[in-house]
C-alpha cells in the first residue's frame, strides 16, 4: 500500500478558500497512492481557538465539497484531516462545535466522520469550546482496516485498544502537535504501534499558527515500532511511504502479546482486608 501524509501549514495570512484549493491540488497530485492523510483542523489551525466559531462549517460544508471532489479526481482514499464542525441543535439552529475528521472513499463518498473524543486544553481552548465525540470509528479499505483518532487522543491508549478490538490494523492520527512536546509525539506514535501491533500513520501540521510553533515530524511506524518514514522537520512536506498491511497479522501471530491481555483491569482495586 502507498500512503501520502500531507504535512501542511495553517498560516493565518492565507485565506481559507485558497488553502482549500491548494490542498485539493496537492491531493490530486497523489493519484496512484492508496491513502492520503491531512492534519487536524488545517482550515483554522488547531490552536487558533478564536477562529473555531467563525471558521466552523456543517459536516457537508465547503471543506467536505472540495475534499470529496479531490478524492474522486485522485481516485484515493482520503483522510481529509479534521474540521471545526457546527453540529445541529436538537430543535434546529446552531448546535455544539466538534473537531470532526472526514474520510472519503475513492469515489468521493463520505466513508466515515469521527468526532474527536479527547479535547485538548484542560480548562480552556478546545476543551471548553468544543463538544466531545463518543464513538469509535473504523473504516474498511480494500487492503486494511483503519482506526481513526485525532491528536490529543494519542495520549489515551484505551481508545486505540478499542479501535484494535473493532478490527483496526492501521491507526491514522491527524494532528496539530506543538514543537514544545515533539518528543512525546514521536514516543507516543511508536508506543501505540508497538502495543497494538499496528501501523501508525500520524500526520502533523507545518509552520506556526496562533503563535504556536508546530512540531511537524509526521511519522509512519510499523507494527514492530520501527519508524518507516518521518518528515524532516516542521516545514510543509509530502511524506510518502510504501507498507505491507499483511505485516500486522504476521506480527500478531509471531509475537501474540495481544492474546495475553487480561481484561477488566480498569476498575479501581480495593486493598485486601487484613487477615490478622
Ligand atoms: N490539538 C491537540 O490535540 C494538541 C495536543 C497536544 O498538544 C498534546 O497532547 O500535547
Amino acid at each position: 500500500m502507498r500512503a501520502s501524509l500531507l504535512q501542511i501549514a495553517a498560516d493565518e495570512d492565507e485565506p481559507v478558500d485558497s488553502r482549500r484549493r491548494r490542498v485539493a491540488a496537492l491531493v490530486r497530485e497523489q493519484a496512484g497512492a492508496d491513502l492520503v492523510v491531512l492534519p487536524e483542523l488545517w482550515t483554522t489551525g488547531a490552536f487558533a481557538y478564536e477562529s473555531f466559531g467563525s471558521g466552523a462549517e456543517p459536516l457537508r460544508g465547503p471543506t467536505y465539497e472540495v475534499m470529496a471532489e479531490a478524492a474522486r479526481d485522485a481516485g484515493v482514499w482520503l483522510h481529509a484531516g479534521s474540521i471545526p464542525e457546527r453540529g445541529d441543535a436538537p430543535g434546529g439552529g446552531e448546535g455544539p462545535l466538534y473537531n470532526t475528521s472526514l474520510v472519503f472513499s475513492p469515489d468521493g463518498e463520505l466513508a466515515a466522520a469521527y468526532r474527536k473524543i479527547h479535547r485538548f486544553g484542560f480548562d480552556k481552548g478546545e476543551a471548553v469550546l468544543m463538544a466531545a465525540g463518543a464513538d469509535l470509528v473504523t473504516v474498511r479499505l480494500p487492503e486494511t482496516t483503519i482506526g481513526v483518532a485525532t491528536c490529543y487522543d494519542l495520549r489515551f491508549p484505551e481508545l486505540f485498544r478499542g479501535l484494535v478490538d473493532a478490527g483496526a490494523e492501521t491507526l491514522v492520527v491527524p494532528a496539530g502537535w506543538p514543537e514544545r512536546r515533539r518528543s512525546h509525539w514521536t514516543l507516543l506514535a511508536r508506543a501505540r504501534a508497538v502495543e497494538n501491533q499496528a501501523y501508525v500513520l500520524a500526520c502533523g501540521t507545518a509552520g506556526t499558527h496562533a503563535g504556536v510553533p508546530q512540531a511537524g515530524r509526521s511519522i509512519v511506524v510499523d507494527p514492530w515500532g520501527e519508524v518507516l518514514a518521518e518528515a524532516a522537520g516542521a516545514d510543509e512536506e509530502v511524506l510518502t511511504v510504501e507498507f505491507d498491511p499483511a505485516r500486522v497479522a504476521r506480527t500478531r501471530e509471531q509475537f501474540p502479546a495481544l492474546k495475553d491481555r487480561v481484561l477488566g483491569l480498569d476498575a479501581p482495586r480495593r486493598p485486601e482486608p487484613s487477615r490478622s
